[in-house]
């Protein structure tokens, strides 16, 4: 990636010898990704290579560049500019290309929420866009629209959002009236996903918002796996920008194993560039899994410890206290280990264990987190563990089990819950145990990193804490939610004459330190999306590295028709999890009265 300081300009022009309107081999509106970096300083700007090729530019008369289009949309293109919609592009000057105007007053964003009358789209990304808008994040010129089939007008959306939207506890202030102003910036369009005739409808409607400014476009896809192909198809080939960057977001899931979830990358890469896809994983917009980096790299007592000889394992626990309540539909088809083990707990094991990055550029971490993953060993039968909640009857009370949801088929099999043993074949952590754990119907709401360090050699103390050495090892837990915190586990004596030793936890909990309320994970990963960071999104081959890792048990799980072990709804879950911790010398970091 090519990357500039302030200026706006690089050399040689792909059009300097055009003097009519052209095509080259073309890719779908990328102008160029350059954005502006919020967290590496203000005059950081970078492009992507790829855009200072020939290869996929349009050329204006004056011998601009106009916009960067894949053979599919040429035609789109083609039309949009035969209907003269010429872009408002800087002239040429001499040899230098000019990159479209960054300038606040000449662009806009357009984000267009596909699936906007869905669960997501209402109790995340609208919330999300009102909080950036109240932070003054959001770029002078915006608008927000609603797509989905359903039938509203802009006041029906504007009425079903306002049901969501919330004010940070600390920032209160004029927040009706912020409200108000943001609702007046939100549309809705009414359209079939997989048609094209419909979203030029749309892109009719953006162009009236964006008034002739530069326009740049995002597209949220919040709708179900089986119709993103064809939403992408018809957002490309009928409103796509022609004259600023276009960009969609697409949710979870890639795919259900490594051959659907490639189909899926290649059905989307006819359509999109790679850099034009943002893969949400929100997990890695949350603060504590930000911290993570921070934490590592920023302080010098920990990067020395950080490998197989002084960390005995890392556990990764996710844990829910409320089933499938309604998307049973949905999770039947993928199991938890689709739905948090192979994206959200393996995204978190990456990062932890990942060789430190070149720089926070982009790239340079997702290619340390690709590193990892294809160091990884393929995960066994043998090595996993998996359960489903049932029904229990507590206080009264009686909660239903898994297969009591009218949305899963009965006697399905589907796993709500699992544990895993896994292992990094390289040289810092060779032979050290990653447990994750994840599990939904579970006894509490919780996700957290756990890092257990071997014991003291030699250790002078060792009789003060009798038998059970494990209790006197430290560990480091990195609470994810709720009430983040990091926490570290150390030995210190008990004040008095005797020599007594205690356990203590040297405690930075976020509520306590910092009177700010944490962003949502999806405000960063929005914010970052506007501002073509990629940083925190899943790039196409660590998506492959992670289905390679997943997808062999995932297939003997269900040839083999595995049953599941049954816990009780609002349990600790199956005690086999305990035995496969066991086989690894690992304690749960999470189990018993001090944690
Ligand atoms: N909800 C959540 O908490 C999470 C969701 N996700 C992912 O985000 C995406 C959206 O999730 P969510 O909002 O829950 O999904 P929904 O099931 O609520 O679907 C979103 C919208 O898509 C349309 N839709 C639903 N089913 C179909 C269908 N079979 N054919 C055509 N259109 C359909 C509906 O709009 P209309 O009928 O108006 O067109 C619906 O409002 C999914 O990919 C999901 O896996 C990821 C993480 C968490
Ligand atoms: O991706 C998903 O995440 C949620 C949990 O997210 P959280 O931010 O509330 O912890 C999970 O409930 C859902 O099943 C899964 O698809």
């Amino acid at each position: 990636m090519a990357t500039f300081s302030s200026s706006a300009h690089v050399s040689s022009s792909p059009c300097s010898n055009s003097s009519s309107v052209g095509f080259y081999q073309q890719k779908w509106m990328r102008v160029s990704s350059l954005h502006r970096s919020r967290r590496f300083g203000p005059k950081f700007f970078s492009l992507n290579s790829k855009s200072n090729t020939h290869s996929n530019v349009v050329c204006m008369q004056d011998g601009a560049v106009a916009a960067a289009v894949t053979p599919i949309a040429k035609e789109a293109t083609l039309k949009k500019l035969k209907d003269g919609l010429s872009p408002p592009i800087t002239p040429k000057e001499s040899n230098d290309v000019p990159i479209f105007d960054i300038n606040k007053e000449k662009s806009t964003v357009s984000i267009t929420v596909v699936g906007a009358s869905g669960d997501l789209a209402k109790k995340k990304i609208f919330p999300a866009l009102f909080a950036l808008y109240y932070e003054g994040c959001l770029p002078e010129h915006f608008t927000v629209f609603g797509y989905a089939r359903s039938k509203m007008t802009d006041e029906e959306l504007r009425n079903m959002v306002s049901k969501t939207l919330t004010c940070r506890i600390d920032k209160r202030e004029n927040c009706g009236e912020k409200m108000d102003q943001f609702l007046q910036r939100c549309f809705y369009h009414s359209g079939q996903y997989d048609s094209e005739e419909h979203f030029t409808e749309l892109d009719k409607k953006l162009k009236e918002h964006e008034a002739g400014r530069v326009s740049n476009r995002l597209f949220y896809l919040s709708i179900p796996p089986n119709i993103f192909i064809d939403a992408v198809r018809c957002a490309s080939l009928s409103a796509s920008s022609v004259n600023g960057w276009t960009r969609v977001i697409v949710e979870k899931p890639f795919g259900r194993d490594s051959d659907s979830s490639a189909a899926l990358t290649s059905a989307l890469k006819q359509y999109l560039e790679e850099d034009q896809i943002f893969r949400i994983d929100h997990y890695l917009g949350k603060e504590l899994v930000e911290n993570l980096s921070v934490l590592r790299f920023s302080n010098l007592i920990f990067e020395p410890l950080w490998s197989r000889q002084y960390i005995r394992n890392v556990q990764l626990i996710f844990s829910e206290d409320f089933g499938t309540e309604g998307r049973g539909g949905y999770f039947d088809n993928y199991g938890i280990i689709r739905d948090i083990m192979q994206n959200h707990l393996l995204q978190i094991l990456a990062l932890f264990a990942m060789e430190t990055p070149v720089s926070l550029d982009a790239e340079d971490i997702r290619n340390e987190k690709v590193k990892v993953l294809r160091s990884m060993r393929t995960l066994k039968l043998d090595d996993v563990v998996v359960g489903q909640y049932k029904s229990h009857t507590r206080g009264g009370v009686t909660y239903p089990g898994y297969i009591d949801d009218k949305t899963v088929p009965k006697g399905s099999l589907t796993p709500t819950f699992a544990a895993a043993a896994l292992f990094i074949d390289n040289s810092r952590w060779d032979g050290v145990p990653f447990l994750m754990k994840a599990g939904k119907a579970l006894h509490n709401r919780r996700a957290e990193i756990r890092v257990q360090f071997r014991h003291v050699p030699g250790n002078l103390y060792n009789r003060n804490f009798g038998t059970d050495l494990d209790q006197a090892t430290n560990e480091l837990v990195i609470r994810v939610q709720p009430d983040e915190a990091i926490y570290l586990k150390i030995n210190n004596k008990v004040p008095g004459l005797g020599m007594r030793l205690d356990r203590s936890n040297l405690n930075l909990l976020y509520a306590a330190r910092y009177s700010k309320e944490i962003p949502d994970a999806y405000e960063r990963l929005l914010l970052d999306a506007i501002e073509g960071e990629r940083r925190l999104f899943i790039r196409s081959d660590e998506l492959d590295a992670a289905w390679s890792l997943f997808t062999p048990v995932l297939k003997e799980l269900e040839e083999k028709r595995i049953i599941p072990e049954y816990y009780p709804y609002g349990s600790r879950g199956p005690v086999g999890a305990h035995y496969l911790a066991a086989r690894y010398n690992v304690r749960w970091g999470d189990v018993g009265a001090e944690q």
